[in-house]
């Protein structure tokens, strides 16, 4: 038989060329994970680039070549290769033939194209008459390359841990709807003895008794079911916030990096899909188990009663199973799309929210709102798409039911003229197959819904999977050392995504414990890009970076941020009180530190002014704060901490002259004993440090003090030059 070509279904539109590249590997008979490649692609919030695919290729075994290619051209091409579709996606071409172009696509799956629509898909403009596509065949090295473990994606157990602790009441609910079942089987003869026995001997208070029953019955059956849902809710509620809460456990775990390639979003639907498995677990389960043994002892009393309607119960039903397993594929597509357009609406509606201010401003409304409305019509296009297959899926469904219906009833009424049954044991027929049809019905929802929490975990997985930014098998310092001068050595970085080119090659300096060190350059040299390795937002490519000798990724992730004060330019003024936000990770704050920081910050004034002093709301819980004030709160906040570590991306330059100076005096004197790096643009900030950089591209173009390099009149002279006129 055939080998069917391999194909991945894509996690999200980000992801094709990752699994493109996935594909490829499968067909040469490796398995690599995709967060492998996914990394080596340098996957970011766009997507990747075929220079990504590439470069990850070829650090995994593959020899590449990208071109540009015209339709006769690629007749000739190596296949399977990577090509360029509707300028925006990924896709494996595998085989031409006759006209015909076989794909796997990450999005679709496994489909052929004519030539007229391959190359509507694939030219880049119709001018060109070529489209882009990259070349593969492995290298020599390729089956030496380490396969990876089989990916176990689906980690169910993950899950079942958090319902495991309320087993005793599972044990509950079960027991309750154990009864509920046992009941249920008397109604059947109690229908038909009112039938058989009452009506036929005219014996009303016979019928009476049997009503009573049935009442006994039906409130027995509905207390089970409301107790059932009170313990249901108190499961639910713990299950879901333990749930999220680990979630958010882990994402705050993460390396800043995972946030910077991902949309919010994207990260808030994953969130809020997770109820999808929690649903799954709770409602679906249950419900199928009891269905499955309702199924089977209302099936074995229908085999019982009838033979012949068993058997068309059985056919039908079976049918039903399948009709509604074709669509699984197509629910599973939906699905994707959903999860896309959702994140998608969801990013332009935080984003919309908090840039409302500026939109007014730019007077940019109408545009911004078209662009929610452009979203608005996707979803509504999703939506016609989904109705449309959940009512192919119902008239299919429906059909086959009435059918079923028809002839039982059928069969069933000619059994009674015929004295085969009798008129109750018929009702009592229709009974039973009711109680046998509504388990199948759980039963096909239940595998729905098991396809939907099954995508929402991989979804989650994802997360899960994502490395944290400290290494459990590690062990770190979790002591400072005692010398805390920080030594850049041959670092060398670039920012994560494909053909970023490097911000420093083989930077090399040192920031002396108890000096203060100002970096100036122009906007862009990569002043910031500093204190972020600094602070560990990410890891340098090459080289290192010391702290009194020692690796800066062997200390402790917890104690170097705590050692570290920062002011940077995303700093976070969060709805709460001003002593709240500058005591930030202080559950009882400590007043005279509290009163530190503000004299230090220069805030004391405007704190005055308030009525509620330091208890006073700001951000968007109260007050507006100006940019200056804001400076000094973040000032203030790095002051509170008494960092051993000091780092100020640009921290006043929003304020007068005044207040700067004041600040910087009462600074100074913070500073001694202390680390300090200061970036700035401003000359009154820089001019009194004991050792000034200039950064030029990433490259350190000059350093010394501001007498000494004004004296050289080099580039430093050159940046302030206009400062020093203007006599600051
Ligand atoms: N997350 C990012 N991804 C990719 N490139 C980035 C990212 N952040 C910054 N860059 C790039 O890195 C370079 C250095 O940026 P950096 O913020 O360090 O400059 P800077 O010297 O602090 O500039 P400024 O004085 O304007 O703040 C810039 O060219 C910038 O475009």
């Amino acid at each position: 038989m055939l080998k069917r070509f391999p194909h991945y279904k894509q996690m999200d539109e980000m992801d094709c060329g990752a699994t493109c590249l996935r594909i490829l590997f499968k067909y040469y008979g490796q398995i690599v994970s995709i967060h492998k490649i996914r990394r080596l692609c340098q996957t970011t919030k766009n997507g990747v680039n075929l220079l990504g695919i590439s470069e990850a290729a070829e650090k995994l075994g593959f020899r590449t070549y990208g071109v540009r290619l015209s339709l006769e051209q690629l007749q000739e091409a190596e296949m399977p290769c990577i090509l360029h579709w509707n300028q925006n996606h990924f896709v494996v071409l595998y085989k031409i033939r006759k006209g015909k172009y076989n794909i796997s696509d990450p999005a679709q799956g496994l489909i052929t194209y004519d030539e007229k629509e391959f190359v509507k898909n694939w030219f880049s403009t119709k001018e060109l008459y070529s489209g882009l596509s990259l070349l593969l065949s492995p290298a020599p090295n390729f089956y030496q390359i380490e396969e990876d473990e089989p990916e176990s994606t689906l980690k169910w157990s993950r899950i079942y841990i958090y319902f495991y602790k309320y087993k005793r009441l599972f044990i509950q609910i079960f027991l309750g709807m154990l009864l509920a079942t046992v009941l249920s089987l008397i109604a059947p003869f109690l229908t038909q003895s009112v039938v058989d026995i009452g009506i036929n001997t005219k014996n009303i208070s016979f019928i009476n008794l049997i009503l009573i029953a049935q009442l006994m019955l039906f409130f027995g059956n509905t207390a089970v079911y409301f107790i059932r849902s009170w313990i249901m809710l108190h499961i639910t509620t713990r299950v879901n916030i333990s749930i999220l809460t680990d979630l958010l456990i882990k994402l705050m775990k993460l390396p800043m990096q995972f946030f910077d390639v991902k949309t919010h979003g994207d990260i808030m639907q994953r969130m809020s899909d997770q109820q999808r498995i929690e649903s799954f677990l709770t409602g679906n389960t249950l419900n199928t188990l009891f269905s499955l043994i309702n199924m089977l002892i209302f099936g074995t009393l229908l085999l019982v009663y009838n033979k012949s309607i068993f058997l068309i119960f059985l056919v039908s039903t079976t049918l039903y199973t399948l009709w509604i397993l074709a669509f699984m594929r197509y629910r599973r597509e939906l699905d994707h799309k959903r999860f896309k357009i959702a994140s998608e609406n969801q990013t332009y509606m935080v984003e919309m929210i908090q840039s409302i201010k500026d939109i007014k401003l730019n007077n940019a409304q109408k545009q911004r709102r078209w662009g929610w409305e452009g979203l608005q019509a996707k979803l509504f296009k999703f939506k016609v798409e989904s109705l449309a297959l959940s009512q192919y899926q119902s008239i299919g469904s429906m059909a086959i039911n009435q059918a079923k219906g028809i002839l039982i009833t059928f069969i069933s009424a000619r059994a009674v003229i015929d004295g085969e049954i009798t008129l109750g044991g018929m009702m009592a027929i229709q009974y039973i197959v009711g109680m046998v049809s509504n388990p199948v019905e759980y039963l096909l929802e239940f595998m729905q819904s098991y396809q939907d929490a099954k995508i929402s975990l991989e979804r989650l997985n994802e997360i899960y999977e994502t490395d944290e930014e400290e290494d459990i098998q590690k062990s770190y310092l979790t002591k400072l050392p005692d010398n805390l001068t920080i030594e850049i050595r041959n670092v060398t970085f670039r920012y994560f995504g494909a053909g970023n080119d490097p911000i420093f090659t083989k930077l090399n300096l040192t920031l002396p414990t108890g000096k203060t060190t100002a970096i100036v350059g122009a906007s862009g040299s990569g002043k910031t890009t500093i204190l972020k390795l600094l602070l560990r937002y990410y890891e340098p490519e090459e080289g290192e970076i010391l702290i009194g000798g020692k690796r800066l990724d062997q200390i402790d992730f917890g104690l170097w941020r705590d050692s570290c004060g920062s002011v940077l330019q995303e700093n976070y003024v969060y709805a709460d009180t001003i002593e709240r936000n500058i005591a930030i990770n202080d559950e009882h704050p400590d007043v005279d530190k509290l009163q530190n920081a503000v004299r230090t910050a220069n805030l004391e004034d405007f704190i005055a002014d308030e009525p509620f002093g330091l208890a006073t709301k700001i951000g968007t819980a109260g007050k507006g704060i100006s940019q200056g004030q804001r400076q000094r709160l973040m000032i203030a906040r790095a002051v509170y901490k008494d960092p051993a570590f000091i780092f100020l991306d640009e921290a006043t330059n929003s304020l007068d002259a005044n207040n700067e100076k004041e600040i910087v005096e009462k600074l100074d004197h913070f500073f001694s004993k202390r680390t300090v790096i200061v970036v700035a643009h401003r000359l009154s900030t820089v001019k009194n440090a004991d050792n000034i950089v200039v950064l030029e591209k990433g490259e350190i173009v000059e350093q010394g003090t501001h007498q000494e390099l004004t004296i050289l009149k080099g580039k430093y002279f050159e940046l302030v030059k206009n400062q020093l006129e203007l006599g600051n």
